[in-house]
């Protein structure tokens, strides 16, 4: 492809985005790429890189358009602003590529080249935008990574406009740490131990596994190290009965069903049958066969049934994501303040209707990927005004003894795990027990 077909195909992945708000870019990008084989491999990195470099600044490049009056700048803007504005383009290059040859986008109207004539050498970020463009969070999410990060929000969202690690699990059922290591490395992989979590490696410069023969053989998974640690701090052990609520495709699933050596029983629920499908064959190539799963559907007896009957719940909400943006940048234009409220509300009832689950004596763990306190401390806050039988664990003791010798991430009774501080995707995890009886 020419470099000015490249860009006229960027255009239109831009566009299929932009016509979806509520759909994630990836899966957009997916079907893009599927519905045009033709695109050969290096021409379609170039697409994808143009297309997600505007979709990563799409609130920055909003509000450079918001100051020339276009509420709603087009795809064709937004890309020729992302040139200027990120790139450094002149005018004239942006014109030279929407020269309306063959598959190249067509020539500028001049309303198209006076907006971007102003956008002209300015900088993306200038010191006069308002704090939200600034530092790339919606407005939303403000009040409350304002009352997480104080002085250290800059700090904090420099970090989640880095392009994330890629992070794997050692599956202990299958191999140690250091085998899995060699077998990575067998394979032209260089992988290091993860600071925190025992089982984890990480891959600095994010080479795909999925076609490796240790991915393959189940001798690792992809995970996040913070997604570890909540496994970790779930402290299931062999022989113990556990219910991991959220369990979706069975990412934490497949890292308690180790820590139990495969003794004991699992149940991995989830409301979404599609999920836990995908949760079956992760089970089979990890060789978990302690696990079933249980799809939770309305009025279903089973949670009676089960009532006060396990020794751990994890409940892995679903929530706004925010601690992951840094991995899904178009989160941060598909999510909103609806979406937080609602998501508060879904998160409270899901914990009461887990925590039924829990025996005297035995621990909630409940777990986000959010950043914000109205998903977690104040979840909590509000769960525990509602269930005085449960009370939070001593957390630093807690994880003194999982991961002796180490720094206990968050400054309260719970785990708080940021990009910018641990390097972690942002994660929040309280392990609350329930008054032995
Ligand atoms: C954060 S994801 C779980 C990720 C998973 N634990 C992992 O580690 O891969 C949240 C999950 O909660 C599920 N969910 C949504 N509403 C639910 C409900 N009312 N009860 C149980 N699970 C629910 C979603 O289908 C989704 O799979």
């Amino acid at each position: 492809m020419t470099p000015a077909a490249r860009l006229s195909a960027a255009i239109d992945l831009l566009s299929a985005v932009e016509a979806s708000p509520r759909r994630p870019a990836d899966a957009i990008a997916n079907d893009f790429f599927r519905a045009r084989r033709y695109i050969g491999g290096s021409d379609r990195r170039n697409v994808s890189e143009r297309a997600w470099g505007a979709i990563r600044q799409r609130l920055r490049l909003a509000w450079h358009f918001s100051e020339l009056g276009i509420q709603t700048p087009s795809a064709r803007l937004l890309l020729g602003a992302h040139l200027i504005l990120a790139d450094g383009w002149t005018l004239d290059g942006v014109e030279q590529n929407f020269s309306g040859e063959r598959f190249a986008a067509s020539p500028l109207v001049e309303e198209e080249r006076a907006l971007l004539g102003k956008l002209a050498g300015r900088p993306l970020v200038l010191p006069r935008m308002p704090d939200g463009p600034r530092l790339n969070l919606p407005d939303w999410a403000m009040p409350g990574l304002v009352t997480r990060f104080g002085d250290k929000l800059a700090k904090e969202a420099a970090a989640m406009e880095e392009a994330a690690p890629l992070d794997l699990r050692a599956n202990l059922l299958k191999v140690t740490r250091e085998a899995a290591l060699a077998a990575l490395a067998a394979e032209g992989i260089a992988a290091t131990p993860t600071p925190l979590s025992p089982w984890g490696m990480r891959i600095a410069d994010r080479r795909p596994v999925s076609a490796t023969k240790a991915f393959l053989e189940g001798l690792i998974e992809v995970q996040d190290e913070g997604s570890q640690l909540v496994a970790l701090l779930t402290d299931a052990r062999p022989g113990m009965r556990v219910a991991d609520f959220c369990a979706g495709a069975a990412g934490k699933t497949l890292a308690l069903a180790a820590t139990m050596a495969n003794k004991g029983h699992i149940v991995a629920c989830d409301t979404s049958a599609a999920r836990l499908e995908g949760a079956g064959r992760r089970l089979r190539r990890a060789d978990v066969n302690n696990a079933e799963r249980h799809l939770l559907t309305s009025g279903d007896k089973w949670r009676k049934r089960n009532s006060r009957k396990f020794d751990r719940v994890l409940v892995d909400a679903p929530c706004t994501g925010t601690g992951t943006w840094r991995r899904n940048p178009d989160a941060r234009i598909r999510t909103t303040g609806r979406d937080l409220s609602e998501l508060v509300l879904k998160q409270a009832a899901i914990l009461d209707d887990a925590s039924e689950l829990v025996r005297p004596g035995g621990r909630l763990v409940y777990a986000t990927c959010s950043l914000l306190p109205e998903e977690d401390e104040m979840q909590m806050a509000a769960f525990l005004e509602r269930h005085a039988d449960f009370a939070p664990m001593p957390f630093d003791e807690l994880w003194e003894a999982l991961l002796p010798g180490t720094q206990a991430p968050g400054p309260g009774p719970y785990m708080a795990l940021s990009p910018g501080s641990h390097g972690t995707d942002g994660f929040f995890a309280a392990v609350l027990q329930r008054q032995p009886s």
